[in-house]
């Protein structure tokens, strides 16, 4: 996909989270023109933004606020726009976390539903998990049976988002895995998609993930 000189296929949000570099070069490598940045017209005009996360949810939600990305996020699904957001990126389009430091700190609450500590003898989960994904999943296609890589301690366990539109409403792709209790590995709903796992450290299936990813921006 080549961009035009006017913008990137794809922004990954600058906003001071560990795993940026990472999730460039991967989406780098499944085809994209990436940029790497904070600012608002860029990541409002990419074709495809990218939220990262790692490290405590209260941080990561503030640090995503002070540069307005809880806006970027806002304004690009209103429009239809496609957004991805990655393991805290996953957590932060909730609504809140119980991790010790989260407090009141408030996720975007695109999707009702809180992060809570994995109820797993041995936490972090941090390793290789297999999922499973609905059909009719675009991120997972071709992929369904790999394993992807995980290092978290939290995840949100239930899915609480309910239908009150009788059927009108195109019901979310929910994906799950298992570490203790299932919690929710991913999420396709509409233009907003999202991996508790790391994609960019997922080997070849996690790039063939970024593929579906990016292949579908062209159709969004
Ligand atoms: N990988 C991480 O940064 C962990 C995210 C989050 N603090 C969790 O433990 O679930």
């Amino acid at each position: 996909m080549s961009s035009t000189a006017s913008k990137p296929d794809v922004v990954v949000l600058d906003y001071g989270s560990g795993n940026v570099r990472s999730a460039v070069r991967a989406l780098e490598r499944a085809g994209a023109d990436v940029e790497l940045t904070a600012d608002l017209r860029r990541a409002m005009d990419a074709d495809g933004l990218v939220v990262p996360g790692v490290g405590a949810f209260a941080a990561v939600a503030r640090a995503l606020r002070e540069v307005h990305g809880d806006r970027a996020v806002e304004r690009r699904l209103a429009g239809g726009r496609p957004v991805l957001g990655i393991c805290v990126g996953l957590q932060v389009m909730f609504e809140a976390s119980t991790e010790p430091g989260a407090g009141d700190a408030e996720g975007l609450g695109e999707w009702p539903g809180t992060a809570e500590r994995l109820p797993a003898p041995v936490v972090p989960h941090m390793g290789w998990s297999t999922v499973e994904a609905p059909a009719g999943s675009v991120l997972f296609e071709g992929i369904a049976d790999e394993r992807f890589y995980f290092v978290h301690s939290y995840g949100v366990q239930r899915w609480e988002m309910v239908d009150t539109t009788g059927g009108r409403m195109t019901p979310p792709l929910v994906t799950w895995a298992e570490h203790g209790a299932p919690f929710v590995a991913a999420v396709e709903n509409g233009p907003l998609s999202a991996t508790q796992f790391h994609p960019e450290k997922s080997g070849d299936a996690g790039a063939e993930l970024l593929r579906n990813w990016v292949r579908s921006l062209r159709s969004a």
